[in-house]
């Protein structure tokens, strides 16, 4: 799915105007009905609902929504704030049709006015501003504000199209917002939805679709999408029945130290589940007896270099791959100056796409100059302190971003960046952001399972971006199920790999 800049969404709006019968004030019913039928369907009856509209055609909608709640039977008042006499054209169409229903629904908030008292049953929604907001909340909008976000322990804040006072495409991270619970937007998703910083304010999003011309959105062209399950079917490839394990590639996983091992374990599970061929797993002597006996598909390789791993080059061949037709290296592998040493060897070897994660972005993190030799359209699996000792901090999430698809730009290397929404940077400037996945996986060696993934997808001749989009959102998808079988709360790193195989069953379920 396209995530529209607020530019996007009003040009959308014009050319379904122009080119179909739909007037504005007609598409304003398509979106006060979507939202209508979004809260009976949540909320339903013993609710009585407080609309707090704007000027605008956001507030516009929260009075449409107003006057649909009340044909369906529910008690719902429209707080319009008067902070303006500059009502938008359907706005005022929207009044006029409230004030011809049910007495006192439109209630005219002055700045002088008290916060209405609301009943116990009360559901908030808002529709000061959505898409039209150009500068910071003040006056009686931002103290009405202020005092919804007081109340939002005790009522559930539902938001119409933005939390007011976010912006849409930029950061709003110091600015007063409202802080929904839910938020239901139309058609398409914002950049403002997929920002950490944001978490708070959007709460939970719910896009739903008001009839905006198909044309318009198929055909713009967007630099951020959200990878959704069209997507996926279009890149999974399930096996030939005549293929063998030559066929799914060799992978050579380089990872693991002495009270690490466990990270090399994880991976090498999940890169077995993703469906590579042949394994073989590259540890320190220490980790021998364990690879053999908890992984005993895989085959191991063994550094004699003590508690970490300082020959692993050697394990390819001088004039490149040889054997391998992915390496992974990372998890769990230790920072030591040998082992530096043979990272920046293995890199002079190697030229195919690599997977680098965990100790290997911290070594490219203190020798920045070994950046320019990762081999072009390899993937780096950073989360945000791994990608600040690499790229620097940031002072909000949209410079990070900038920074992010600037550094895959430059180094021609597909970057992610770890999170709910994990961030995946393309050489090309595309950004693709992953929506599965939840706070259950924030336990040590979720990241190790995705380096395993990564290199297993990749193994198989998937292209790199394939393997990005593709292993993050089984990952996610693996981290789902298992949550949902076993609570966020007691969901492992090992709990995740174990559902990578009913993830790839949804895919081939549903292709
Ligand atoms: N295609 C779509 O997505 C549709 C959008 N609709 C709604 O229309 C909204 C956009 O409407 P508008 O363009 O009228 O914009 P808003 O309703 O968001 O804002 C109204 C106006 O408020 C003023 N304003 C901005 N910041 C302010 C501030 N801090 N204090 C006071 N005034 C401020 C601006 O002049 C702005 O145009 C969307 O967010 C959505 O809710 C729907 O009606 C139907 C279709
Ligand atoms: N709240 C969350 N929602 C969705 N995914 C999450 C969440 N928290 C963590 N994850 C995912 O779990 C993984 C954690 O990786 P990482 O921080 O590298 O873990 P580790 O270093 O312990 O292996 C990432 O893929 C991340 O996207
Ligand atoms: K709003």
């Amino acid at each position: 799915m396209k995530i529209f800049t607020a530019d996007q969404v009003r040009a959308a709006d014009a050319y379904t105007i122009e080119h179909t019968p739909i007037t504005s004030l007609r598409l304003m019913e398509k979106a006060a009905t979507q939202c209508t039928q979004w809260l009976i369907g949540r909320y339903g009856a013993g609710h009585s609902f407080h609309i707090f509209c704007g000027a605008g055609n956001n507030g516009g909608d929260g009075l449409a929504t107003t006057r649909l709640l009340q044909q369906h039977g529910f008690e719902a008042k429209a707080y319009l704030l008067h902070y303006t006499d500059k009502f938008s054209a359907d706005n005022r169409a929207n009044q006029a049709a409230l004030r011809g229903g049910e007495a006192a629904s439109l209630i005219m908030l002055q700045p002088e006015d008290a916060f209405p008292e609301l009943p116990t049953n009360a559901i908030i929604v808002d529709a000061l501003f959505g898409t039209g907001i150009s500068r910071p909340l003040e006056g009686l909008v931002a103290q009405t504000v202020q005092h919804i976000n007081a109340l939002q322990d005790q009522y559930p804040i539902i938001a119409i199209d933005l939390p007011s006072g976010l912006k849409a495409d930029e950061s709003s991270k110091d600015l007063l917002t409202v802080e929904a619970r839910h938020t239901l937007s139309f058609e398409v998703y914002k950049l403002a939805f997929v920002l950490p910083e944001n978490a708070a304010r959007v709460g939970e999003v719910h896009i739903l679709p008001i009839g905006l011309h198909r044309d318009y959105l198929t055909q713009t062209p967007t630099r951020y999408q959200v990878v959704d399950m069209e997507m996926i079917h279009r890149i999974y490839k399930p096996r030939l029945p005549f293929s063998h394990k030559g066929t799914y590639g060799h992978a050579l996983l380089i990872a693991g130290s002495y009270g690490k091992i466990g990270a090399a374990v994880l991976s090498a599970q999940a890169c077995l589940h993703a469906g590579v061929g042949l394994l073989t797993v590259y540890v320190p002597e220490c980790g021998y007896n364990i690879i053999q006996s908890t992984v005993p598909p895989a085959m191991c390789l063994v550094d004699d270099g003590g508690q970490q791993s300082v020959q692993f080059h050697e394990a390819v061949t001088a004039d490149g791959q040889g054997k391998y037709k992915t390496v992974a290296i990372g998890p769990g592998l230790g920072t030591s100056g040998d082992t530096a040493k043979a990272f920046e060897k293995l890199l002079q070897r190697y030229h195919d796409p690599m997977v680098i994660d965990a100790d290997a972005l911290n070594i490219l993190g203190a020798e920045r100059y070994l950046l320019e030799q990762v081999p072009k359209h390899s993937l780096l699996t950073p989360h945000p302190k791994e990608f600040e000792r690499m790229f620097g901090p940031s002072g909000n999430d949209v410079e990070r971003l900038e920074k992010l698809s600037a550094a895959a730009q430059q180094y021609s290397l597909y970057i992610l960046l770890k999170g709910r929404y994990t961030a995946i940077a393309t050489p090309e400037g595309q950004v693709y952001f992953n929506n599965t996945g939840n706070a259950g996986m924030a336990t040590g060696g979720s990241g190790d399972v995705l380096t395993g993934l990564l290199a297993g997808i990749l193994a198989q001749g998937y292209s790199p971006e394939h393997t990005m989009i593709l292993g993050v959102w089984l990952h996610g998808l693996a981290g789902d199920l298992g949550a949902a079988a076993m609570s966020q709360e007691a969901l492992t790193a090992s709990g995740i790999v174990r559902f990578i195989g009913p993830a790839y069953l949804e895919i081939a379920g549903a292709k």
